[in-house]
């Protein structure tokens, strides 16, 4: 089967184009959607490309949508999903809210797809997890994504949470390193832009090279650690006690539980919603 095609996207509306709206719209118009048949519906959009109508409300926003991107934070779904429902015929629903469930979602539509991309996604290096949807929705819905960057498909929505724990907020937790980085190299001396300039290059060259798969981190990591080097100095501390592993799987813990608790927060008030609110 061909893969679908971009420009024939029809009308495409963007709810909410904040940080992750824009990273995703601004993709999609450089991979060929046509900037006349999107509509962004935020009354405080500030990083919307050129060429692209932006309303306050979906009742300006003109014909139905054919797809619909949800991208407001997940609290106020239930206050919003009422205001564009009245101006739907069944289009596809891609939502990236954090936390709302295909069940909730499934009031705004019958046509639903669950994603979780990252920011990385505004320069075609993301990762974005799908799930949902019928099969004559799922291809476009990952030729879009896939304009993004990688795609992975789960069944199991359950999963969502920990998904969102890593790979969604997992951006933050490298720009933190590179920023906890770039400060132990100012304080081991180095001036502020030297130590900057080394944090950055060090881990976008060390992911680049993880990213050719020809060596598994672990492989990569033996060939910087010499026998009793400075690199195993330093591990002892990064990772003594298997500290470092601790302290990640209890961030991804954290940012998981955080999800299932706004999944309580997206539910409750929409009308018809089936979902309950979650557990914990
Ligand atoms: N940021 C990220 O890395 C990721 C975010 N997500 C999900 O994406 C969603 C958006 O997150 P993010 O982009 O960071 O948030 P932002 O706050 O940056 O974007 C949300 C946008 O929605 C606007 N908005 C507020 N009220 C309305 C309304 N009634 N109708 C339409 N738009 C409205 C906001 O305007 P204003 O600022 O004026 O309030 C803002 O521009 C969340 O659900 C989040 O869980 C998912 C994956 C990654
Ligand atoms: O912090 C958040 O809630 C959103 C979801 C994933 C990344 N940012």
């Amino acid at each position: 089967m061909d893969a679908p095609r971009l420009d024939r996207i029809g009308t495409l509306w963007v709810v909410g184009c904040g940080n992750m709206g824009s990273a995703l719209l601004t993709r999609w118009i450089a991979c060929g959607v046509d900037p006349e048949h999107v509509v962004v519906i935020d009354p405080g959009a500030k990083d919307v490309p050129a060429g692209i109508r932006v309303v306050a409300t979906a009742a300006e926003a003109g014909r139905a949508p054919d797809i619909v991107l949800l991208a407001i934070k997940p609290q106020l779904l239930a206050e919003v999903a009422p205001t564009l429902t009245a101006h739907f015929d069944n289009p596809l629903i891609l939502s990236i809210l954090a936390g709302a469930r295909l069940a909730t979602l499934g009031s705004l539509s019958l046509r639903v797809i669950r994603a979780m991309p990252n920011t990385p996604a505004r320069i075609g290096e993301g990762t974005t997890v799908l799930c949902g949807g019928v099969p004559e929705d799922r291809g476009f819905a990952e030729a879009l994504m896939a304009t993004a960057g990688a795609v992975h498909w789960i069944d199991d929505e359950s999963l969502f949470d920990a998904v969102t724990g890593v790979s969604g907020s997992g951006p933050a937790y490298v720009f933190r390193f590179i920023e906890a980085l770039a400060a132990a190299a100012t304080a081991a001396g180095l001036p502020a832009e030297t130590a900057q300039a080394l944090a950055l290059e060090t881990v976008t060259g060390a992911a680049a090279l993880a990213a050719l798969r020809e060596s598994s981190p672990a492989e990569l990591r033996k060939q910087v650690t010499s026998p009793n080097g400075t690199t195993a100095a330093g591990l002892a501390v990064l990772d003594g006690d298997g500290s470092l592993t601790a302290l990640l799987a209890e961030t991804v813990a954290a940012a998981a539980a955080r999800s299932a608790e706004l999944a309580s927060a997206a539910s409750p008030a929409i009308p018809g919603s089936s979902a309950g609110p979650a557990a914990g």
